[in-house]
C-alpha cells in the first residue's frame, strides 16, 4: 500500500477540496492511503493589497510546486483558476475532476437582487473581472476591493458598509454553504466566470506514473476539454492578471463552445467573443485571435501601465 502525501493550502476551502479528492480516489482504489500536508503560500500571507499588484496567481502555487520537486509531497489539489497558464517543467496537471458550479454567486444584505440594488450601491470584490462586468451591467454601482478568505469576506459584508459581495459559487457549494447565503447565481451573460472557475487541477510529478494512473481514474473528460479551451485562450493573453479576463466553455455535441472576454477595469470597454471548434486548443486560439484583433492586447498594455504608475 502506497501512502500519497498531498500538499494543500491551509484554508478551509483548500482542505475541503483536498478531502473531496481523497474521497473520490478512495472510491476507485483501495491500494493507497493519503496524508495531507498543509503549506502556507505567499498568496495566503499577503492580505492587504489586490493580488494583481503583487504578482497574481502564481502566489498560491509556487511553494506547493517546490515541495513537489523536493519530494516532500507527491501531489497537490489546486483550484484551477489559481493555476498560472504554464505548468513548470517536470510537473503536470494529471487529472481534472468534474467541475463544480462555474458561476459567480451574488450575496447581498437582506437578499436584494442585483437588479434591485439601490443606485450607487457598494459592491465588494477582489476580482477585476467581477468588478468590471458588474459596472458594465450597472454603471452606477461602486466597487471596492475586499480581500480575505470566504469567511472573512462574509464577515465584512455584515460589519463593513458593503451592500453586496460576489464569490465563486463553487467554493460556497464545496463548503456546503450556498443555499442560505446566495441571493442569486449570476448568469454568464452578466458575469462570465474566470477561466477554470469551479474546476480543480490535480498536479503531480510528470514521472510519477503510478500516481498518474490512479488520478486519471477520476479525470472528467468534459471538464478537461472545456477547461483546456479556456486555458489556451488565457495563455495567449499575457499579463492577464492586470486586466479583467474571463472564459467559459461548454460542449455542444462534440464541439467546444467558448465564450471569452477581455475588458477595461472600469467595464467601459468590453470585448467579447463566442467561438466553436471540435478542438479545444483551436477554440482557445480562435477566441484569443479575435479578441487581440479587436484590441485586447492594447487593453492589457494600458492596464499594466496603470498598475505600474500606482
Ligand atoms: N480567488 C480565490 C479562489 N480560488 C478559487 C475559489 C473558489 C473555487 C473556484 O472558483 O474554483 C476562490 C474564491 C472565490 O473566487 O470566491
Amino acid at each position: 500500500m502506497r501512502n500519497i502525501i498531498i500538499g494543500s493550502r491551509r484554508s478551509n476551502l483548500a482542505l475541503t477540496q483536498t478531502q473531496w479528492v481523497i474521497d473520490q480516489l478512495n472510491k476507485v482504489s483501495d491500494e493507497y492511503s493519503f496524508d495531507v500536508k498543509k503549506i502556507v503560500t505567499k498568496g495566503d500571507q499577503i492580505l492587504d493589497v489586490t493580488l494583481s499588484k503583487v504578482g497574481g496567481k502564481g502566489l498560491f502555487v509556487k511553494e506547493i510546486e517546490q515541495a513537489m520537486y523536493n519530494h516532500e509531497i507527491d501531489m497537490a489539489v489546486h483550484s484551477m483558476k489559481d493555476m498560472p497558464s504554464q505548468v513548470p517543467e517536470g510537473l503536470t496537471i494529471g487529472c481534472v475532476p468534474e467541475r463544480e458550479d462555474h458561476r459567480d454567486a451574488f450575496i447581498s444584505e437582506d437578499h436584494v437582487k442585483l437588479d434591485d440594488l439601490k443606485e450607487g450601491a457598494l459592491i465588494g470584490t477582489s476580482s477585476l473581472r467581477r468588478g468590471a462586468q458588474l459596472q458594465a451591467y450597472r454603471p452606477d454601482l461602486q466597487v471596492q476591493w475586499i480581500r480575505g478568505n470566504i469567511e472573512t469576506r462574509l464577515r465584512k459584508l455584515k460589519e463593513e458598509n458593503f451592500d453586496a459581495i460576489i464569490l465563486a459559487a463553487a467554493g460556497l457549494k464545496r463548503m456546503g454553504w450556498s443555499t442560505e447565503l446566495v441571493t442569486e447565481f449570476l448568469d454568464p451573460e452578466i458575469c462570465l466566470p474566470a477561466v477554470g472557475q469551479g474546476a480543480l487541477a490535480l498536479e503531480c510529478r510528470e514521472d510519477d506514473e503510478d500516481l498518474l494512473q490512479l488520478i486519471n481514474k477520476i479525470n472528467n473528460e468534459y471538464t478537461a476539454r472545456t477547461v483546456q479551451a479556456e486555458r489556451k485562450f488565457l495563455s495567449l493573453l499575457e499579463g492577464s492578471c492586470s486586466v479583467p479576463i474571463a472564459g467559459y466553455a461548454v460542449l455542444e455535441e462534440d464541439e467546444v463552445v467558448l465564450q471569452a472576454l477581455v475588458s477595461s477595469s472600469d467595464g467601459k470597454t468590453v470585448l467579447k467573443e463566442t467561438v466553436r471548434s471540435k478542438d479545444p486548443i483551436e477554440a482557445g486560439e480562435k477566441a484569443a485571435e479575435l479578441l487581440i484583433n479587436r484590441g485586447a492586447k492594447k487593453l492589457v498594455e494600458e492596464a499594466k501601465e496603470e498598475l505600474e504608475g500606482q
